[in-house]
């Protein structure tokens, strides 16, 4: 709701004759959470409802957060703008403990994300890593209740609720590397709206939405979802697009990372190419056991 209310303010500022309207949606993504993601289909549970709502015409646009959304689109759907990125990074929470190395043996962290978890579990074995999902409030309420010791969180997603101060640490992306998108909102419409995508567009950001194609170019060649402990984080540096990206074991036993650099204007094959190296390495036997 955060991020629907934040464009619709963008689009009022931007065309204050135009009537913006909100319709609030709970997806599944949002109903179930008595079970990891990964087990049951991963993201786009997030945006199914929405583009059903756009397909029957109860809706123009819909805002996701790009980290949860599908690398290819349902026909017929296109991707107007990606706005500008919020911190990336995912933000260790605690009551107890200021940093990760800080944590003794035998504590609990809570996280439902294969990709933090093997981050976590290939530099901290010590660690237990406990599942949590639910929304950023939910979360917090069960870290606050003692049920872990610690809770990792995308940053962006406490910042852009005002819940910054309850951030311990920032993890660095050489710690616990972004997933695909993450800090940054996609705004998706029906591709033959040429009218909705040229009003959209002085909504998006160059720099974000470079440095997302090449994180999805990546994920796409992999055929990652929330499915595969798998990180992708592109920042532009010296007017280059610079993408680091991973796959793991779920229990950090194997990581196998990669990094590179390219122009702008080929950020997909960009990803695509990185992915090809990390495919060369194994990941792609690590994806077919866990496909399993
Ligand atoms: N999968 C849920 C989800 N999708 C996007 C965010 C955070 C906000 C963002 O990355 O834009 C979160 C919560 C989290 O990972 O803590």
């Amino acid at each position: 709701m955060w991020q629907a209310e934040h464009i619709a303010a963008r689009l009022s500022q931007l065309y204050p004759q135009m009537a913006v309207s909100i319709l609030g949606m709970t997806t599944q993504g949002d109903q179930i959470l008595d079970v990891s993601l990964s087990k049951i289909g991963g993201k786009g549970l997030f945006v199914k409802e929405l583009e059903t709502a756009m397909y029957e015409g109860r809706a123009d646009i819909a805002v996701h957060s790009m980290k949860d959304v599908p690398m290819n689109l349902p026909e017929g759907f296109t991707l107007a703008a990606i706005g500008q990125r919020e911190d990336p990074r995912d933000a260790l929470v605690s009551n107890k403990f200021d940093t990760l190395d800080a944590l003794p043996h035998g504590a609990r962290v809570g996280t439902s994300s294969l990709r933090r978890e093997s981050q976590l579990r290939a530099r901290f074995p010590h660690l237990i890593i406990e599942p949590l999902r639910g929304n950023v409030q939910t979360r917090l309420r069960k870290l606050d209740e003692g049920q872990y010791d610690a809770i990792i969180l995308a940053a962006a997603g406490l910042k852009r609720l005002g819940l910054g101060d309850r951030i311990r640490a920032e993890l660095p992306a050489e710690q616990s590397l972004p997933a695909v998108g993450q800090g940054a909102l996609g705004i998706e419409c029906l591709e033959n709206r040429d009218d909705l995508i040229a009003l959209l567009a002085p909504l998006n950001d160059a720099d974000t939405a470079d440095c997302v194609r090449a994180e999805r170019g990546m994920s796409r060649t992999l055929g990652g979802s929330c499915q595969v402990p798998l990180g992708g984080y592109a920042e532009i540096i010296a007017g280059q697009i610079q993408l680091r990206g991973f796959v793991a074991e779920v229990d950090g036993s194997r990581i196998i990372s990669g990094n590179i650099t390219g122009a702008r204007d080929q950020a997909e094959t960009l990803g695509a190419t990185l992915a090809e190296q990390l495919i060369a390495q194994g990941a792609d036997k690590i994806l077919a056991e866990l496909s399993l």
